[in-house]
This record gives C-alpha cells, structure tokens and sequence, in this order.
C-alpha cells in the first residue's frame, strides 16, 4: 500500500474500481476527471493525459478562471469531455482518476470571494473524495506551497508545519488547502481510498491569463505592453519558479507513483522579486522602468522547496530554467496581445 514514510497507512484495502476497468476482451481505457481543467495548469495536464491513446479525460470547471480557450483544440474530440460544473456540487460521473485541481489560485482571485474559496477548498474536496469512494477512484490534490505559510524553516521540506495565519485575508486559500489535505488522509485512513497530495510551488507558463495577477504573468504584460514592472515592497522576498511543462510531468509521476505524499513539486532555483524583474527587464524589454508599490498583508518573505524527496520517491526534478522559461511564456504573451517584438 501506498505510503508517505510516516505512518499515515490506512488499515483499510481500497475501494475495487469498476469490472470495466477490468477489461478481459477488449483495451481497458483509463478515465480520467480533472477538476479545474480549464486553467492554467489543468490545461497544459490535459493536452499530456491526451497524448495517451489509453486515456479518456473528463474536465470539470465553473470557469471562474478558466477558459474554453484553453481547451479548444479537444473540443469535439471523442476521447475529451468539458463538463460547465461547480466542484462545491456533488458530480455522478464514473473515472478511474481525479486530478483535482479545481480552485482559483491567484492571490487576486482567490481573495475576491474568500468564503467561495473556502468552500471549494473543503466542499469541493470533500465531493470528490466522495465520488473517489464511490468509484474506487485514485484522487491526487494540487496543494501548495502556501501551506508552509510565512516560512520559519528554508527551504521548506515535507515535515515543516508551517507558519499560517489562521485569521488573514491569505487563509481562505492556504488554510483551505490544509483542511484540503486533512480530508485527503481521513479519506485514506478511514475508507482506504488512493490519494496523493502534491505541494505545488510557484509555476508559470504560456496561458496564465494575462490579468492574473501573479508575478510572473504581471511582469511579463508589463514588460510587452511598455509599462512599469511593479516589484511589491520590499522587493527581497523570494519565490522560486517552476516551468509549467516540468510541473505537469511531476504531476503525472506522482499520480502514477507508489506513494502518498505529500511532496514538494517545484523548482528550487530561488530569485527575490526585484531580481526577476531584472531578468525579465533583460530579456524582454531592456527600457523598461521598475518602481517599486506597496505589499499586501501576509506576503511570504521566502520560498524555496526541498525536492530531495520528489527525486528519490519519483525520480522528478525540473528541467527548465527561469531564463528559459520567460522567453516561451513572452512568445504566447505577445500572440495574444498583438504585440510583436520591436525590430
Ligand atoms: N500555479 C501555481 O503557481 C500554483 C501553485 C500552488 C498550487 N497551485 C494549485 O494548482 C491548481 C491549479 O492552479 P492554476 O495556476 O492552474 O490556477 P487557475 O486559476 O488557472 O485554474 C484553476 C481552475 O479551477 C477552476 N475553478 C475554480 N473554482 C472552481 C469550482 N468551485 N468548481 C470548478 N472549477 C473551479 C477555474 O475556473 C480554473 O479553471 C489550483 O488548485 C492551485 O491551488 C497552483
Ligand atoms: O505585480 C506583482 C505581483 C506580485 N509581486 C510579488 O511577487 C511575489 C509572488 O506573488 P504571486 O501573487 O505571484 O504569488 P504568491 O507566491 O504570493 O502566491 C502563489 O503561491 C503559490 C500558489 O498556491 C498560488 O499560485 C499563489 O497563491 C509576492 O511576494 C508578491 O508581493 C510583485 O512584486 N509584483
């Protein structure tokens, strides 16, 4: 049985997944939901599970952040389904396996409707530990690495609590996420379910919206659109960035790996804000200004993720570097917004 090293095993054998999946005369495909799937990083998992022939991919989004866009090009495909549906609702649908990304992720976004976010993050989750119950489903949960709060301990590895304000405009979201996770282990515990938890850090990528919000994307408009990259006050926090492709490949590991987790998916290559700005300054528009702005309340002065046991437990760690990575997100960034590169 599946564990995470510490004693977290459940004492009860899984749930049997449907005789179909059994298949003895014909191929047995694997069905496959991912809640969220018309975001940023439920997209890019999408276009991979696809390329598996074995795979039928079901995608569930309230498009709150998500877009049709995203996923235009498997609309209509007979192994692809998109479902308009809100995780806090429970969903009869039959899979094999539950990525479940579903819940706004941006700070902006996340704190617009706090009291929807906490919902999403407990209703939401609860509803699909309840259909992996009923399904015999495998069910992984996109954590975070807000769970590690304002770090005490850097860099952060799986066995740090963490440091979280329980009370602030950030906890919706981080403390959601724990309580996400505390269900993910009473569900494995108590009914023997499949889980895993995968502690995501910071990930960029083309298809971030443009007005997401996050640093990276916000810069990176900026920087096209001839503005001023704006570093939130003090500028030395730092935030480690992982390439989108390398956290969908992580991602895919861990779900189809032996153990629970949790596990840190990042990339530990750690830069302050002010010293993004300059790399995208750099690389992307060498005129343009940086001005520093004001904070908002609780922002994590550091982050960087310990991955010694994403190597070991799933032989993971990321391929592409910052400055890899800024020019492929710029290229979609441009495309979209109309802007092409001055001569
Ligand atoms: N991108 C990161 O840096 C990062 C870091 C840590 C964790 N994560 C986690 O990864 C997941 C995906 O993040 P992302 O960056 O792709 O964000 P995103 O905002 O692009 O995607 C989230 C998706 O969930 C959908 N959604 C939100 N609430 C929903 C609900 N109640 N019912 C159904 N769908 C709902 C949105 O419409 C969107 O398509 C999230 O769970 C997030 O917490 C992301
Ligand atoms: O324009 C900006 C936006 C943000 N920032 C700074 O950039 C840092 C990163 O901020 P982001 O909004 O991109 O993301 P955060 O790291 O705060 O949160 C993210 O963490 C991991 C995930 O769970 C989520 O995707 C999100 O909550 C912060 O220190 C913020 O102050 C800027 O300097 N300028």
């Amino acid at each position: 049985m599946a564990s995470n090293g510490n004693n977290h095993v459940s004492t009860k054998p899984p749930p049997e997944p449907s005789p179909l999946r059994k298949a003895k005369f014909f191929q047995a495909n694997m069905r496959i939901l991912v809640t969220g799937g018309a975001g940023f990083i439920g997209s890019h998992l999408v276009d991979k599970l696809m390329e598996n022939e074995k795979n039928e991919v079901i995608v569930a989004d309230n498009y709150f952040t998500g877009s049709k866009d995203n996923l235009k090009k498997w609309i209509g495909h007979p192994r692809f389904e998109l479902i308009r549906h809100d995780v806090t609702e429970p969903l009869l649908i039959e899979v094999d396996q539950i990525y479940h990304l579903a819940c706004p992720a941006s700070p902006i976004f996340y704190k617009y409707n706090p009291v929807k976010t906490i919902k999403t993050n407990v209703i939401g989750t609860l509803n699909m530990l309840g259909l992996a119950k009923r399904t015999g489903a495998r069910i992984l949960l996109t954590s975070t690495s807000e769970v590690y709060g304002d770090p005490l301990v850097h860099p952060q590895d799986e066995t740090y609590w963490g440091n979280v304000n329980p009370i602030g405009v950030r906890s919706c979201y981080d403390e959601g996420k724990r309580v996400a996770e505390t269900l993910m282990f009473d569900y494995h515990r108590q009914h023997g379910i499949e889980i895993r938890i995968a502690r995501i850090f910071n990930t960029y990528g083309p298809r971030m919206n443009i007005d997401d919000g996050r640093v990276v994307s916000n810069f990176i408009a900026q920087a096209i659109r001839d503005e001023p990259l704006t570093v939130q006050l003090p500028g030395t926090q730092t935030r480690s960035f992982c390439y989108v492709s390398d956290m969908v490949n992580g991602l895919m590991r861990l779900m189809d790996g032996e153990n629970t987790g949790p596990i840190n998916i990042g990339n530990p290559g750690e830069f302050t804000m002010l010293e993004l700005a300059e790399n995208v300054k750099e690389l992307i528009n060498p005129e343009v200004k940086i001005i520093t702005v004001e904070n908002t309340p609780d922002d994590p002065r550091q982050r960087k993720p310990d991955i010694t046991k994403a190597k070991e437990l799933l032989g993971w760690e990321p391929k592409v570097k910052l400055r890899d990575g800024l020019p492929l997100m710029e290229e979609d960034f441009r495309d979209r917004l109309g802007i092409s590169r001055k001569k």
